[in-house]
């Protein structure tokens, strides 16, 4: 398997490498080091930061914490209406008048919430974006999934993905078909979905793409977008057949139900639909492990003629200026999902080699911390 030769190469550090590290780790953990460096500019501003996000990382959960008790009190939605005080806060948020303070006074640190005046809030700079997208909030709302699995990281990692997590059943209802519960997933799917479509089709051109198979397409979100940009695209679905059920109703509703077809099966047991000219894989190939990913990525090069393409939108690990967004919160959002995990776009693109297809790039998305792209040539 390509992506161990990448990790299992002998890749051990450079005698120059260790010791230099060494070094710096050594100036950096002494305490008269510290404190000279905080104290003299340009030092100082580094020093400061780099303290500053340790603190966040120290607590950043309160910061979570702070953002739930928002969005799920409504917080944010009371302050887009206007200026409001506590008691009003009180009242909207079921709160005692302190606990109102409380609350809007973290928001407020945290850039969710502005005092415009002594006493009186709007939505601030973080807030205001946040109130306008709701899928992240939805996200919000299913985080306390994670959070309980989350409650003894140590324990959870050493279950080994053998443990029945909050999150894995979630997840196993979404894809084995109990009605309500995979309604429940695919509508989180989807209100999600809109954040990395819109990544998708501004970062990359659909518009030569005459049929477009979304695989694991939920559903249809991403479908949807693509209809009205490329009203003549012939479009085509592959997923669940409990899945499928909900995305037919939901396509009626949107008056596609004649544009797009729905192709019913499981990816790794079903042959997929062949005949499309470009397949997209919008957040799928990160929910499995390896050897899945690679079979799902075989079959997909099987689907498509030479030189059609396949379009991989996910968030991944080790986007710059988004690191933390990868093997920090993918890595354990999908370790307690007991399946999958966030990769580099170096090492999907080794299992695209190793797939088959015969090329691939990656195309740059105005909001990295929600989705990459790789596109490459079958
Ligand atoms: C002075 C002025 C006016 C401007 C100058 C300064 C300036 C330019 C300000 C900019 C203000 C602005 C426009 C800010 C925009 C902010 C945005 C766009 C914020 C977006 C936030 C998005 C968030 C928080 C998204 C969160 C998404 C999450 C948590 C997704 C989780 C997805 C999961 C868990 C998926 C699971 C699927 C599975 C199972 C893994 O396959
Ligand atoms: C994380 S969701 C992504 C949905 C959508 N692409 C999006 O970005 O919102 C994964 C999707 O893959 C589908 N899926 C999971 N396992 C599958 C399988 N073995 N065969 C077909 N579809 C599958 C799920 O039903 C779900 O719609």
């Amino acid at each position: 398997m390509v992506i161990e030769n990448l990790q299992s190469a002998n890749t051990h550090p450079p005698e120059w490498k260790r010791r230099w590290i060494n070094r710096r780790n050594r100036i950096f953990a002494n305490p008269a080091f510290q404190k000279w460096a905080s104290a003299l500019w340009p030092f100082s501003r580094v020093a400061r930061k780099h303290a500053s996000h340790l603190f966040d990382l120290v607590a950043g959960f309160t910061y979570s914490q702070t953002l739930l008790a928002a969005v799920e009190a409504d917080l944010l939605g009371l302050l887009a209406q206007g200026p409001s005080d506590a008691d009003a806060i009180a009242a909207h948020c079921d709160l005692s008048r302190d606990g109102a303070l409380r609350l809007v006074r973290a928001a407020a640190a945290l850039g969710l919430a502005e005092e415009v005046s002594p006493g009186w809030w709007m939505l601030g700079e973080r807030g205001a974006p946040l109130h306008a997208n709701a899928g992240a909030q939805a996200m919000i709302r299913h985080h306390k999934l994670l959070y309980a699995d989350l409650a003894d990281p140590l324990a959870l990692l050493r279950a080994d993905r053998k443990a029945q997590t909050q999150l894995s059943r979630f997840w196993q209802y979404g894809v084995q078909g109990n009605d309500e519960k995979a309604s429940a997933y695919s509508d989180l799917m989807a209100v999600s979905q809109a954040m990395v479509a819109e990544q998708t089709l501004a970062a990359h051109d659909f518009s030569r793409c005459r049929s477009i198979l979304d695989i694991g397409g939920g559903h249809g979100a991403f479908v949807s977008a693509v209809a009205v940009q490329h009203p003549n695209a012939r479009l085509g679905i592959f997923d669940l057949p409990p899945v499928l059920e909900g995305t037919a109703k939901r396509l009626e509703s949107a008056g596609l139900n004649g544009r797009v077809t729905l192709h019913p099966g499981d990816f790794f047991h079903t042959p997929l639909p062949t005949g499309y000219d470009c397949i997209t894989l919008n957040r799928i190939l990160h929910d499995h492990d390896d050897d899945a990913a690679l079979a799902l990525l075989k079959s997909t090069h099987k689907a498509l003629k030479p030189g059609a393409r396949l379009v991989i939108a996910e968030p991944m690990a080790d986007t710059p200026g988004a690191q933390g967004m990868g093997d920090a919160y993918f890595g354990l959002y999908l370790w307690a999902m007991n399946s999958g995990r966030p990769r580099s776009i170096r090492e999907i693109g080794a299992m695209l080699q190793e797939a088959g297809f015969q090329s691939w790039q990656s195309a740059t998305t105005r909001q990295p911390v929600i989705a990459s792209l790789i596109v490459s040539l079958a």
